[in-house]
């Protein structure tokens, strides 16, 4: 079988086509063109996010994780790719510990119970300038009003995310504010869009809008934002259950605001990407 080998995976339903260009460096450096064909789901393989493991460039990490969205843009962070990584490199060291390198920074990865992953997302980034906005406000409430949507919650996981809380998260038409908010000006670099609500003790129902992809069945950045912004705003403690579309993700935001992500990591099938996908690349 000829063409480039790839691993197809999801975490709850948000799913990645996983290439190694480690072995393959015919996917090194690929243009937002070529990789928005592969992700596409008519004409490509077709995945939320295109992921390709790279060689490390710091010596502390296992490998490098570079992200690239449906749209065939690269982006910092995808907590539930980053599981996924962290799964293939843990089998392939035969550990229960990984540390994946990303454009934002070193990530620690540790096999949990129940064959799930836990990753170390990192420190969440909480000031205007950091998530980022357009302009100075409280990111505990930035002033931004859309149909149902107000006052929302700003948080970076690497990435930037805008949490908004409604009485019913599934009520609301996220197929619609989504796109509208992801472009809105307050946010100079686009944003992930999450509408959650409480239900339960340390419980929130959570859907995402995601920046250069649209709606997902799960997103671990969102989660973490989510996580964080409940726990900012009082409304739970500071470890959560966070119920998607697609499942449960359980995240724990530290004293020292890394937050802990743990979720569970799925492959779907091995694939061979036909050359002619990769273009003139
Ligand atoms: N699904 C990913 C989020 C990707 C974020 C991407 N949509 C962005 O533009 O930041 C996750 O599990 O965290």
């Amino acid at each position: 079988m000829n063409g480039i080998p790839f691993v197809k995976m999801h975490g709850l339903g948000n799913d990645f086509v996983v290439f190694d260009g480690r072995r393959d460096p015919a996917v090194l450096d690929l243009d937002n063109a070529t990789a928005a064909r592969i992700a596409d789901r008519k004409t490509g393989v077709g995945c939320d996010q295109l992921i390709v493991i790279e060689p490390a460039r710091d010596d502390l990490a296992d490998a490098f994780m570079r992200i690239r969205n449906n749209d065939g843009g690269e982006v910092e962070a995808c907590g539930n790719a980053t599981r996924c990584v962290a799964s293939i490199l843990m089998g392939e060291l035969g550990r229960n510990d990984a540390i994946i390198e990303t454009v934002v920074g070193l990530l620690d990865a540790n096999g949990a119970s129940d064959g799930l992953v836990t990753v170390d997302m990192g420190q969440m980034r909480l000031d205007w300038r950091d998530i980022p906005l357009s302009e100075a406000v409280d990111t505990n409430h930035i002033p931004l009003s859309l149909g149902p949507l107000s006052d929302a919650v700003g948080v970076n996981v690497g990435n930037p995310h805008a949490v908004f809380f409604v009485d019913d998260a599934e009520a609301i038409d996220i197929e619609k504010l989504g796109p509208v908010l992801e472009h809105h000006e307050m946010f100079p670099e686009r944003a992930n869009i999450e509408v959650c609500s409480i239900i339960g003790e340390d419980q929130i129902r959570m859907r995402v809008w995601e920046r250069g992809v649209g709606v997902t069945r799960a997103c671990g950045t969102g989660a973490c934002a989510v996580g964080v912004a409940a726990a900012r705003r009082g409304l739970t403690g500071r470890k959560t259950d966070i119920i998607l579309d697609g499942g449960k993700l359980t995240i724990e935001w530290l004293p020292d605001d890394h937050v802990l992500m743990t979720g569970p990591v799925a492959t779907s099938f091995q694939g061979f990407l036909h050359s002619s996908l990769l273009g003139g690349h």
